[in-house]
Parts: C-alpha cells; structure tokens; sequence
C-alpha cells in the first residue's frame, strides 16, 4: 500500500506541497528508491538520531554513509462535491484514494485575491465538511453494496450474518455524519472504507503566518483535536521556495520567517506517526541506516526489512537504545557496561533501538 494521499479541494496547494515534498526529496542526499511516479514521492524522514550514530561511528577521514528511512506521498487532483457521483474526475480520485494508507488533507488557510476559491470563499471548516462528506458517500455506496450481498449470504452463514450487522451498524454511523475512524466500530481492512483512514490535516498559510499560524488554521486545529487528529500550519509556497535553496541559504531563509526547521519535517513526523511506524537503526563503519517496521513488530520481522534471510534464519538479537550507545561512546564499551541485551523472536521492536541480528542461512 502506498502511504500518504494529499487530498482536499481544488486550488488548494496539493501540488504546490508536493511538488515541494519530491524536490526536497530529491535534494535529500542518499535515499535508497527515487520517484516512482510521477504523483508518486518520496522523501526522507529526518532524523537526528542518524547524525548522532554517524558521528559515533566516523574514524577520522572515514565517515559512515547515512540511509534515511523514508515516507511516500501521493499527489492526488482536487475531489469537488458530488465526486462520489462521479462530478469532477470523481470516480478515478476516489479510487486513487482508496489506495493510501493514510490522508494528508490539505486546507486552504490563505487569503489570496488571485487564487480561485471554488467555493467562493475561504472556509477551512466548511471545505474540510465538503471533503468528508464525499468520501462519506462513497463509503456509503460501497457498504450498501456490501449489505446488499450479504443480505442473500447471511442465511447460511454466521460469519456473514455478524458482518452483516456490522455493514449496518457502519452505515448507521456515515449517515450520521460520523466517519469509520470515529465509529468506535472495529472496521475490517479489506472493507477499505476511505473515511476509515486515518487523517492529518494540513493549514497551507500564507508565507507571513508560516511561523505563527492563523485564525483559519487555529479553527483546524480545533476541529482536528476534537477528532484526537494532528494538524499541521505549513505554508506551501514557502516549502516551494525552501526545497530550492541549498543548506546554507535554506537556514537563513527559514530564520527571516522566525521558523527553526522546515514545515516539511514536521509534516513527514506526524505522517510517519499517523501510519503507525517506528524507527530503528542499524549502525556500525560500514553505514548508518534507519529503518521503518509497523508497531509492535517483533525482532524477526525487523530482521526481514534488511534481508528474507534474517528473518528465515533468524536467532537472536543484540539490541541497545540509541541514546545508551551514544552515552557508551562506542558499542564495545556498551558492551562491557552491560547495556547491550540479547533479545530473541518474541521480543518487540522499540522506536530507536539499535538492533544487530544473528541469523542461520
Ligand atoms: N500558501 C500559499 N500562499 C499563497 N498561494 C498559494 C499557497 N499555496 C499554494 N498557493 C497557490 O495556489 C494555487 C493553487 O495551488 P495548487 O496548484 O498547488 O493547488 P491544487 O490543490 O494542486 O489544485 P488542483 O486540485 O487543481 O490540482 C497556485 O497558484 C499556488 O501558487
Ligand atoms: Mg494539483
């Protein structure tokens, strides 16, 4: 499944921010699969914990390369009203929806005369009502559907005749104008509902409130908590700028909007979160890399991220916290100080740990 869909209204700045998340990412020196699309991209998850290990690892003029772990974004056109009875592009948006594991909505926060609102008017709430009610049809439709077949199966089947009540149960909820991830409902994946998918909304601000928000965005927020969702301000015209510059002019440019990092890493953050994934790292002279399990992996299929082989000969593991090797200064003194555990097949992944696998071919 790919990652994350930027959707929202036309005119918004999806393309704006995507086009800024591949150039970044494209400049991000040294991640492992370039575009794979064209609306497809990739960009690097940063990390500072990567720096710390190189720095551990570096003998003299030898610096270990440095492997991000990295995140997908789709760039997908604006869903209008009445997509999901296939005004606009419809149909073919929602499908592509259907797709990402996760949404990255995109809000319009700006005020600008010569950028056509659809709507008219710039009304974050009101847009964001917009999108989830399209998406909320078309989950409709498909669960009518689903009920629709069920309804002959259910006789002969308890299976059925459970799932049944809960493709009502989901319906109930949509018509009330409660998406899947709010029903407090156990949703099956293969369902493959689009208001299942978890959320962030993004507040595309002006360049001038990139640092500090706005009202609109504050509104947002608001309802993005209400919902335990994250929202992040970041101005996409600014990112666009930003993805253009080299590290030193980048630096400074991003201090003249009072801002101590790109909108961008905060936005690949809380994607990264939003799909359930954690981080852990491989490090010794040869490189440095960081990794992505979903939570609650355990070390074997950890292991299988790096190679099949790992995990079908998997024995055990030499794990140590991040921040412990750093502390150590190097993982023989970790080692001697007793802070490097054995950890077999049963054992759960942390975010951060430093994992070396012993393994059978
Ligand atoms: N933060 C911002 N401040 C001012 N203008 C912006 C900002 N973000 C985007 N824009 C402008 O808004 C216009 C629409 O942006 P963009 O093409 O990215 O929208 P879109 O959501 O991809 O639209 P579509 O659904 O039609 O593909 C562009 O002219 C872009 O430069
Ligand atoms: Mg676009």
């Amino acid at each position: 499944m790919l990652g994350i869909g930027i959707v929202g209204l036309p005119n918004v700045g999806k393309s704006t921010l995507f086009n800024a998340i591949t150039k970044a990412g494209a400049l991000a020196a040294n991640y492992p699969f370039a575009t794979i699309d064209k609306n497809v991209g990739v960009v690097a998850v940063p990390d500072e914990r990567l720096a710390a290990l190189r720095d551990l690892y570096t003998k003299g003029e030898r610096v270990p390369p440095v492997v991000p772990t990295t995140v997908e974004f789709v760039d997908i056109a604006g869903l209008v009203k009445g997509a999901s009875q296939g005004e606009g592009l419809g149909n073919q948006f929602l499908a592509n929806i259907r797709e990402v594991s996760a949404i990255a909505h995109v809000v319009r926060c700006f005020d600008d005369p010569n950028v056509v609102h659809v709507a008219g008017a710039v009304d974050p709430l009101s847009d964001i009502e917009t999108i989830e009610t399209e998406l909320a049809l078309a989950d409709l439709a498909s669960l009518e559907k689903r009920a629709e077949r069920l309804r002959r199966s259910a006789k002969g089947s308890q299976e059925d005749a459970e799932t049944l009540e809960l493709t009502r149960a989901l319906i109930t909820k949509l018509a009330e104008g409660v998406p899947a991830r709010l029903s407090g409902l156990t949703v099956p994946k293969d369902f493959n509902l689009l208001t299942a998918k978890p959320v962030i909304y993004v507040c595309n601000v002006a360049e001038a409130d990139a640092a500090s928000g706005n009202a609109l965005s504050e509104a947002v927020a608001q309802h993005a908590s209400a919902q335990g969702a994250q929202a992040v301000v970041i101005s996409a015209q600014l990112e666009g700028e930003l993805s253009e510059l080299d590290d030193a002019e980048a630096a400074e440019f991003l201090q003249s909007y009072g801002l101590s990092e790109p909108g961008l890493n905060r936005l690949v953050r809380s994607g990264y979160e939003v799909l359930g994934l954690l981080t852990f790292l491989t490090a010794g002279e040869k490189e440095v890399r960081a990794w992505t399990v979903p939570k609650g992996s355990r070390a074997p299929q950890a292991a299988g991220e790096i190679h099949t082989d790992f995990e079908r000969g998997f024995i055990r593991a030499e794990v140590i916290a991040w921040d412990k090797l750093v502390e150590a200064g190097s993982l023989a003194a970790a080692k001697s100080k007793g802070w490097v555990r054995t950890e077999g097949k049963e054992y759960v992944v942390r975010d951060g740990d430093v994992m070396h696998f012993l393994f059978n071919v």
